[in-house]
């Protein structure tokens, strides 16, 4: 019987530190993934080892892609060109990552042999049609569990041909799979999205030599270009970067130096969201990194005061608002999101988990149909929290127990191993009790 982990967080006196984040999730998937369709050599710096990114070079392997790795900081993948993958012998499991099995099933539409996906038990309960539906108006042949909206998915590829697409959500994973499916077969393939999402697919699919064109309102790719292999270094992540700009603000006389933080545009809205709530955050040494931008974020603990937030600032926080009602709790006043109907359909249904976890420490929170309103300014009591197996949700109340009365017990604590390996680490190595 699998044994469940807990973690008991006590309130700190203070942070201070000056640290890297680890690698992004977002572009290490898709620098495996371009790496793998590319003809030569790439090697990858700074790839996340978190356990979603492991099921993306899972996946490669099993398609034949030669993967070199030694476990320090560099990964060599042998790439294998649009036409090199092979029919994997057994069904491939993308563990607990949306982003693998969205992605995947763009990949692998195009791909003339069977493949079968699937994932946990998170993974199998979240919405596929989202990809389905597209790709099967290019041709694709996929099949799914629950009126084919679910996996495990049966992929029967190939015989795809190109096709505009207007997403009725603004999804990086939709846009992608479109995308990565456009891309091998002949012909231009074009996605609409209502609000620009994360577009790390546009940026690397570029430096790997895609003829790839972002206008106002979608992108569109030339298919069967021939990608060539590259060496790519992966910025930090700023989705795990956030945790500790949060903790940084809330905990009384802080300082904290997060280095090499991705600050993608598309991405950075947890700044922009904490700055209105009057957060000291500092952007110095911004830089690139084969082809995104990064910083080194400066925080300092900060009187923070509730604020409005929805539209096109919600794709760009899309993974922190279960972070910012953290932050939200300890502001004055009120804090309402909206326009964030997507929260329901992560690896939980966000909102449900933390109006449950923050609820039930005394904070007057409440679910919306497409967001929360959370009333701060109270200190958090102590007490028990359960994740519920995500990821996200059990770093979130690690950061409010920073700054609870008493400690606070999250039980299910595990799955911080999906997006952060050795977050519970640095959380130590930072705190002062
Ligand atoms: O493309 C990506 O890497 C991701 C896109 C987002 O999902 P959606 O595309 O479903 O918004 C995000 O929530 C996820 O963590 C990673
Ligand atoms: C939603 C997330 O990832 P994915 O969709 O890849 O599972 C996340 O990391 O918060």
């Amino acid at each position: 019987m699998h044994k469940v982990e807990t973690k008991t967080v006590l309130p700190a006196t203070r942070l201070r530190g000056d640290f890297i984040v680890p690698g992004d999730k977002s572009i290490s998937h898709r620098a495996i993934m371009f790496a793998s369709l590319a003809q030569g050599e790439s090697r990858i710096r700074g790839l996340l080892r978190g356990e979603d990114c492991l099921s993306t070079l899972h996946a490669f392997r099993c398609l034949g892609v030669e993967v070199n790795d030694k476990g320090d900081d560099e990964i060599i993948i042998q790439g294998r060109g649009l036409d090199g993958l092979k029919e994997p012998d057994d069904v491939i499991d993308c563990g607990n990552s949306g982003t693998t099995m969205r992605l995947m099933s763009g990949i692998l539409a195009a791909q003339p042999f069977f493949t079968i996906l699937t994932g946990d038990q998170y993974l199998r309960r979240r919405p596929m049609g989202r990809v389905i539906t597209p790709l099967t108006s290019m041709g694709a042949k996929i099949l799914g569990r629950d009126d084919h909206s679910k996996a495990p998915l049966a992929i029967d590829g190939g015989g795809l041909v190109a096709a505009e697409y207007h997403s009725p959500i603004a999804s990086a994973q939709v846009k992608s799979a479109v995308l990565l499916a456009g891309m091998q077969v002949d012909g231009v393939t074009t996605v609409y999205e209502p609000h620009l999402s994360r577009d790390h697919s546009e940026r690397m699919l570029r430096y790997f030599g895609a003829d790839l064109e972002s206008f106002s309102g979608g992108t569109r790719v030339k298919g069967r270009v021939v990608l060539s292999g590259k060496e790519v270094d992966v910025a930090g992540d700023i989705s795990s970067a956030a945790f500790f700009l949060v903790a940084g603000l809330i905990v009384p006389d802080s300082e904290l130096l997060l280095k090499n933080v991705g600050v993608n545009p598309t991405r950075s809205g947890i700044i922009d969201i904490l700055q209105q709530m009057g957060g000291a955050i500092e952007l110095t040494n911004l830089r690139e990194l084969s082809g995104e931008p990064v910083a080194d974020l400066l925080v300092k603990s900060s009187h923070l005061h509730g604020i409005e937030i929805g539209g096109d600032l919600i794709p760009r926080a899309i993974d922190e608002f279960p972070v910012v009602s953290v932050a939200a709790a300890f502001a004055d006043g009120v804090t309402i999101i909206r326009d964030a109907k997507e929260l329901r359909v992560k690896e939980t249904d966000r909102i449900a988990a933390m109006c449950d976890c923050l609820g039930s420490l005394g904070v007057a929170i409440e679910p919306l149909d497409d967001g929360m309103r959370i009333v701060g300014g109270r200190r958090l009591t102590g007490g028990e929290v359960n994740s519920c197996g995500d990821h996200r949700i059990a770093m979130s109340m690690a950061i409010a127990a920073l700054g609870a009365t008493t400690a606070i017990k999250i039980v299910d604590t595990a799955c911080t191993e999906t997006s952060f390996p050795g977050f519970w680490e640095l959380l130590t190595r930072i705190t002062e009790n």
